[in-house]
């Protein structure tokens, strides 16, 4: 069965956009447990333009299921993941100017920055993983470093045109074979909704998907225990 790490973080972009104190992305996550979700997954931006370290201190002291932290391969919020102890790190690429993330950790081509910063995470007892696009260099590159996991981004698959989203599975799913033959968790995540993520949910050795925006988007209309429990139902019925 596939574990579902659900991503709070827009919860907080809703709380942000009147800088107050609801709706509160910590309530959110039990309420995502109750849903059926196997893990609460935030991302302490170097920006903060969701995820406050507030969250981040509250989260880890009331989420029952696995924690997952994404961050940076920056000193700050590296610092604070090795002093929170989350259960998973997942080193992910930021830039100020992006809307969301972009594209993967260029691990083959800064090694140096990424490696350091996944020492310093497996020295504080920190599960790793590294959000990477599906290049076998990529993967290549991340088993050199000696990751707990690797997690392709979806992204590219997600915004794909019909035409072209069947060339992008077969990209996820040679992919996918890569990093389970590396060794390595397979995990998957970022544009993942209600209906394609029925594709990737079969993915041969698929362990977890993380989705965010989509379940939060739903959320809205039905409540997070309901937005979950409806995407549990999938994933139980395309990958039981
Ligand atoms: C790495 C990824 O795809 C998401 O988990 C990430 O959190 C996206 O950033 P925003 O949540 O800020 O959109
Ligand atoms: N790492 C991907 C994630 O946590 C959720 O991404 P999205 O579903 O919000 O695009």
């Amino acid at each position: 069965m596939i574990e579902l790490g659900v991503n709070i973080d827009h919860i907080a972009t809703v709380r942000q956009a009147r800088r107050t104190y609801e709706p509160d992305p910590v309530i959110a996550a039990a309420l995502a447990e109750q849903g059926g979700a196997d893990g609460i997954t935030f991302h302490l931006r170097e920006d903060r333009r969701h995820i406050q370290d507030r969250d981040v201190e509250l989260l880890k002291r009331t989420v029952t299921v696995k924690t997952n932290m994404e961050l940076a391969c920056a000193d700050e919020v590296v610092d604070i993941c090795c002093r929170t102890q989350p259960d998973w790190g997942l080193l992910v690429p930021e830039s100020r100017q992006e809307v969301t993330t972009e594209g993967g950790l260029d691990v083959a081509g800064d090694s140096g920055r990424v490696k350091s910063a996944v020492q310093r995470l497996k020295d504080a007892g920190i599960l790793v993983s590294l959000f990477i696009d599906p290049d076998m260099d990529q993967i290549r590159a991340a088993s050199e470093l000696g990751v707990d996991a690797v997690e392709l981004h979806t992204g590219p698959y997600a915004i794909a045109r019909r035409d072209d989203q069947k060339r992008e599975l077969d990209r996820l799913a040679s992919a996918g074979e890569a990093v389970t033959t590396g060794g390595m968790r397979l995990h998957a995540g970022h544009g993942l909704n209600y209906t394609n993520v029925r594709n990737v949910a079969q993915i041969p050795d698929m362990i977890e998907l993380n989705i965010g925006h989509s379940i939060v988007s739903r959320a809205v209309m039905v409540g997070m225990k309901e937005a979950v429990a409806e995407m549990r139902r999938i994933l139980d019925l395309y990958a039981p």
